[in-house]
């Protein structure tokens, strides 16, 4: 078999798809994309197309591992999140070849289903017991929100006592009949997160999410010993290269690798592996379209550590377009009881609507994350 086609479309609401096609009239759907860089990530992917045409699309370690290395300059966001599209349409067209869905070319399922959890509130963390009530009606019992709005290196009691109280009306309301995680976002810098996690811990959140950005991940040991709140991070860390640091240096309970970033399903299984080394979960970070999903749920139910699985259903930023939109099979992806079963049919389980791929690429939005600044003009973390 031969790749023979790579074709991109950039889709509402900030997504791309990713069609492989090749000579045995077997195609493959992937979703390389970096949230506000779509176009960027496109370039990176057809940059890698001359040299895909023609090869065997069943020789999926060894593609990886020439597309990794076969540039000089490799890793980050752009090229990793390039080749994680291409990777996953490459399993997705061998499960289809070999009629069986990945999770069992990787070893076959550890668990019959997967723990689910929805976003609530938007950007600026609004409405949050309402949006908690609603998904309630539907099985969902785990949530995550973001912790504050921007926040200053060095900010006010005032600004703390508004992050936290949000969090105690969460207990008050619902008390350990819900889980949830605080995504702190990479809003808070080294000076606050020791004071907002100290704030927090009465309140039992289930994880807080990148304590500092990436780029300070020296913090995350000091931040863990001075809370019993389990840390996580990820999706802002491209490969084992960057995820390994974290392993060895300790601090983080939970990792979550974006199978759309970090190098796709061959890079975090891999990932996956090495966590569960260092009893570190994984909680893939999935904010993102249905492919992106599929590829998330079959390094879950092969990972035994995999704890929590992201979806971006009603999330905020799915404005003109929700998850489902571009998916035929969309009983696949029914939740129960804050659960969901295995995706079956061959390959990564995703039966894509191409009419409506093609339509909703016709105008496709720029998305662009807000560049948010400080009272004093100063930018501000988003
Ligand atoms: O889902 C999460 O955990 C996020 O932090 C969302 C963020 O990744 C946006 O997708 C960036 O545009
Ligand atoms: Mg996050």
């Amino acid at each position: 078999m031969k790749i023979i086609k790579l074709t991109t479309y950039r889709v509402p609401p900030r997504w791309m798809l990713l069609k492989i096609e090749t000579d045995e009239g077997i195609v493959g759907w992937g979703e390389p994309v970096i949230e506000g860089r779509a176009r960027t990530v496109e370039a990176a992917v057809h940059e890698m197309t001359p040299f895909l045409i023609g090869q065997d699309p069943g020789r999926i370690n060894d593609l990886w591992q020439a597309m990794y290395r076969g540039g000089f300059y490799r890793g980050g966001a752009i090229l990793m999140s390039a080749i994680a599209g291409i990777d996953q349409a490459l399993w997705d067209i061998k499960g289809k070849a070999l009629g069986v869905p990945v999770y069992d070319l990787l070893g076959g399922r550890v668990r019959d289903k997967m723990k689910m959890y929805s976003w609530v509130g938007g950007d600026r963390p609004l409405d949050v017991i309402a949006g908690i009530r609603k998904l309630r009606e539907v099985g969902i019992d785990t949530f995550k929100m973001n912790g504050t709005e921007e926040l200053r290196m060095l900010d006010s009691a005032r600004a703390v006592d508004q992050a936290v109280g949000r969090i105690a009306e969460i207990r008050e309301a619902f008390g350990n009949d819900i889980e949830f995680g605080i995504d702190f976002h990479g809003r808070v810098a080294a000076p606050m997160a020791k004071v907002l996690l100290r704030a927090l811990e009465p309140y039992r959140p289930l994880f807080v999410e990148e304590p500092v950005l990436a780029e300070q991940a020296e913090y995350y040991p000091r931040l863990a010993e001075s809370t019993s709140i389990p840390l996580a991070a990820g999706e802002r860390m491209y490969s084992r290269f960057e995820f390994k640091r974290v392993l060895e240096q300790g601090g983080l309970a939970i990792l979550q690798p974006d199978l759309s970033h970090a190098g796709g399903i061959t890079e975090c299984v891999k990932i996956a592996a090495m966590a569960e080394a260092y009893d570190v979960a994984v909680a893939p970070h999935c904010p993102l379209g249905p492919v992106a999903l599929a590829a998330c749920l079959h390094l879950d139910f092969v990972s035994h550590n995999a704890v929590l699985q992201e979806q971006s259903m009603g999330i905020h930023y799915n404005q003109g377009a929700e998850l489902l939109d571009y998916v035929i099979n969309k009983d696949d992806f029914r939740m129960d009881g804050g659960y969901i079963a295995a995706l079956t049919k061959p390959g990564l389980g995703v039966e894509v609507d191409e009419e409506r791929v093609l339509e909703a690429s016709k105008n496709a939005p720029d998305w662009r994350n807000p560049l948010w600044r400080h009272e004093d003009g100063s930018v501000a973390e988003w």
